[in-house]
């Protein structure tokens, strides 16, 4: 959003006093020497705001407005503004020497726009100013209302943004007024800004929303056009009631007070708020030279705005640092998880193993089991191993952790399934096994299970297991069936 600000602003001039006139005035002659137009003068301007410039002839009004144009450097203080800056004034900006039509074309084809648009422009100028045969003579030939009509047509049009006004409404006549009252009301609305002058309260009661009051070169007063009003009149009541000599005294002293103002006071104001935004002694010796020297742009401001990206950047960095914690934390807990859940997978697929195969071996097949109890030792290993490399995965590589220890777990699922597939496996082979491994023979009267697991150094279960039985019933006496060799 574009904005004017003006902070400390002074100027001042050499004073030009007959000597005479010296000698018979109040002042001494060393007071003699500076005056000051303006002291200490801060305000900022809104985009679409009208501000008005109110004070008695002679307070700095066109002062301020030179300054604001560019026309004339400031002695003290700070303009920061982006907007592009157009004055109507009858005091300069127009070449007297030429023609209306020329000074037109000057100004627009200056403003960098193509041959289409300024054409354009140009043309609409002409007809708001209403000029007709006056615009083809020289300026010089004008009327001083009708210097000013060009002056405010071209400040109208050429690409606005704040428009400064210099005491020009009390020279136009009335239908000229209307038409530019409208144009400003229309310009305003879509955020061209205004700084009008003007001796007469009621033109700045028309465009303003606030005022600035100056009086003997100082701010009397800022603020809604109505209040600041309210308190000029008063105080134009105040002065009026004044007997003459009481007037001229009063007049003696504001001369005297703008001879002998100290600009050091207004400095003081400028390093007390550099003070408050955080700098110290040590930015003074910058902040005089930026004050009194340079005059550009609000060195404060600037200051500030470098410290606060700064302060962005050391807090990106900070909170960069702090992700990169939680991150590496994050990490290390899903590698954690992917440890324990592979120890989990481990362990059960160890337990749930060992009770098949102890369910299913006995005695002969204690080999099959080995084997089977190291294949599962190697695949938790893996898991295990799995799990470990995911603990050394760094805090970019989260999501990739994350996988790992995930598919970590469905790898000990998978072991643990195929765990189970190979202890029924085993089982299976060491029944074939005992099979492969027996003999035939009778079953004589009064044989038993346990008897005959004894006789051949064996188990009753295997030998249900062998020969297919459901119970001991299933032993008959003449049946042949098979047992260990
Ligand atoms: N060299 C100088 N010596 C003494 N006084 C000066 C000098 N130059 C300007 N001034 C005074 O500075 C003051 C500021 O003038 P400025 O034109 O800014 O006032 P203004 O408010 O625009 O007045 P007005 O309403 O009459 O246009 C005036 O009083 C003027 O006399």
């Amino acid at each position: 959003m574009k904005k004017v600000e003006l902070k400390y602003i002074t100027k001042n001039t050499s004073l030009v006093t007959e000597k005479k006139e010296i000698v018979k005035s109040k002042l001494s002659v060393n007071e003699t020497g500076t005056f000051w137009k303006l002291r200490g003068i801060n305000f900022t301007i809104n985009p679409g705001e009208g501000i008005g410039l109110l004070g008695n002839n002679g307070s700095g009004k066109s002062s301020l407005i030179d300054i604001l144009m560019g026309k004339e450097k400031q002695t003290t203080g700070f303009i920061t503004t982006d907007m592009r800056v157009n004055c109507a004034t009858t005091r300069y900006g127009i070449d007297k020497k030429v023609t209306g039509l020329e000074n037109i074309k000057k100004i627009v084809f200056s403003a960098n726009l193509d041959e289409f648009k300024a054409n354009h422009l140009i043309n609409a100028i002409i007809n708001f100013s209403d000029l007709g045969e006056w615009l083809y003579c020289p300026v010089e030939t004008f009327s001083e209302g009708q210097c000013a009509r060009l002056s405010l047509s071209i400040a109208l049009f050429v690409k606005p943004e704040l428009v400064l006004i210099d005491n020009i409404f009390g020279i136009l006549d009335l239908p000229f007024f209307k038409k530019v009252s409208k144009k400003i009301q229309n310009l305003k609305d879509v955020g061209v800004s205004f700084v009008i002058s003007d001796v007469n309260v009621i033109n700045i009661e028309r465009f303003c929303e606030r005022t600035l009051w100056l009086d003997f070169g100082e701010v009397q007063d800022f603020g809604a056009t109505r209040d600041v009003m309210v308190q000029y009149e008063y105080s134009a009541g105040w002065f009026e009631s004044l007997t003459v000599s009481e007037r001229n005294d009063y007049l003696a002293k504001k001369q005297i007070e703008r001879q002998s103002f100290d600009v050091g006071t207004i400095y003081e104001e400028f390093k007390i708020e550099q003070f408050k935004n955080g700098f110290t002694r040590k930015d003074e010796p910058k902040m005089r030279n930026a004050f009194y020297n340079e005059r550009g742009s609000d060195p404060v401001k600037a200051l500030a705005e470098k410290k606060m990206n700064q302060k962005g950047e050391n807090k990106l960095k900070k909170k960069n640092g702090k992700v990169k914690v939680v991150s590496i934390a994050i990490v290390i807990f899903l590698a954690i998880l992917g440890i324990y859940d592979g120890i989990f997978a481990k362990t059960s697929l160890l337990e749930n193993g060992w009770n098949q195969l102890q369910q299913s071996w006995q005695g002969k097949s204690a080999s099959g089991v080995g084997n089977s109890k190291n294949k599962k030792q190697h695949d938790a290993k893996k898991t295990s191993k799995i799990s470990k490399s995911s603990e050394s995965t760094d805090a970019k590589k989260t999501s990739e952790a994350a996988k790992k220890a995930s598919s970590s777990s469905l790898k000990a699922a998978s072991i643990a399934s195929s765990a189970s597939e190979s202890s029924a496996k085993a089982s299976s082979e060491s029944v074939q096994q005992l099979k492969d491994n027996t003999q035939t023979i009778n079953v004589q009267n009064g044989d038993t299970l346990e008897g005959l697991a004894s006789k051949y150094a064996t188990t009753v279960d295997n030998i249900m297991k062998i020969n297919g039985f459901t119970s001991s019933g299933d032993l008959k006496a003449g049946n042949i069936i098979r047992v260990p060799k």
